[in-house]
């Protein structure tokens, strides 16, 4: 099985990717099995740039093939936030509930049919010697009142996935990687990967 590395400290995209890569035939490695890798700061302004920095840093320094995952939930009624700062919305210590309670505060007073929100996903693909490429995904969606289902991380269980009419952690791992934001973005890199890896 090949071997591909994600320069990722997240654990549920982790868990994700090493899901949707095992049906493709590639082992993962994250930055879990490389603790000795820094955390690259994310100083840019898209998710596409963010995405670039920490695929080109950790490849540079590994001198391997590696991909990196910038994503985050942008909400129609807080103008696009949280945005690139998903992570850390609440606070630097990134907090997934703490994140969450965040947005359901801001997002109280809001109509139903202005709570609509997607999740966005840029993967960048840092090869040595080789100019780096991204790939995104989008996943439609509303923010829930309320906390629904237990599965998936992050924003999963205040988001409404309107693919599936279901709160995003109410759906399978198998379920989630149909129609999210990663499933999408991963499906284009799909065809291209045995090629580059
Ligand atoms: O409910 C969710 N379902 C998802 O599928 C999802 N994908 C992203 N997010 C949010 O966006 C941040 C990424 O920020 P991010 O790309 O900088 O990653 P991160 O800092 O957590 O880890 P790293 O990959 O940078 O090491 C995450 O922490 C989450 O809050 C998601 N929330
Ligand atoms: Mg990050």
């Amino acid at each position: 099985m090949s071997e591909i590395i994600i320069a990722t400290k997240n654990k549920g995209k982790a868990e994700e990717f090493k899901k949707m890569f095992a049906s493709l035939g590639y082992e993962v490695k994250t930055l879990h099995d490389y603790p000795d890798m820094p955390d690259v700061e994310e100083t840019g302004t898209t998710f596409e740039e963010n995405a670039v920095l920490k695929a080109e840093e950790i490849s540079r320094l590994m001198n391997r093939p590696v991909i990196a995952d910038d994503s985050g939930l942008s909400i129609d009624a807080l103008e696009g936030r949280p945005g690139i700062f998903s992570a850390r919305y609440a606070g630097e210590e990134k907090n997934d509930e703490a994140n969450i309670d965040k947005v359901l505060e801001e997002m109280k007073h809001i109509p139903e049919e202005k709570r609509d929100a997607r999740f966005y996903c840029a993967l960048a693909v840092a090869i040595p010697g080789k100019k780096t490429y991204t790939v995104s995904g989008t996943c439609e969606g509303k923010i829930l009142y309320a906390r629904k289902g237990t599965n998936g991380f992050g924003y999963d269980p205040i988001f409404w996935a309107n693919a599936k009419n279901k709160a995003m952690a109410e759906l399978t791992s198998e379920e989630k990687a149909a129609i999210s934001h990663r499933g999408h973005a991963l499906k284009q890199l799909e065809k291209d990967l045995p090629t580059i890896l």
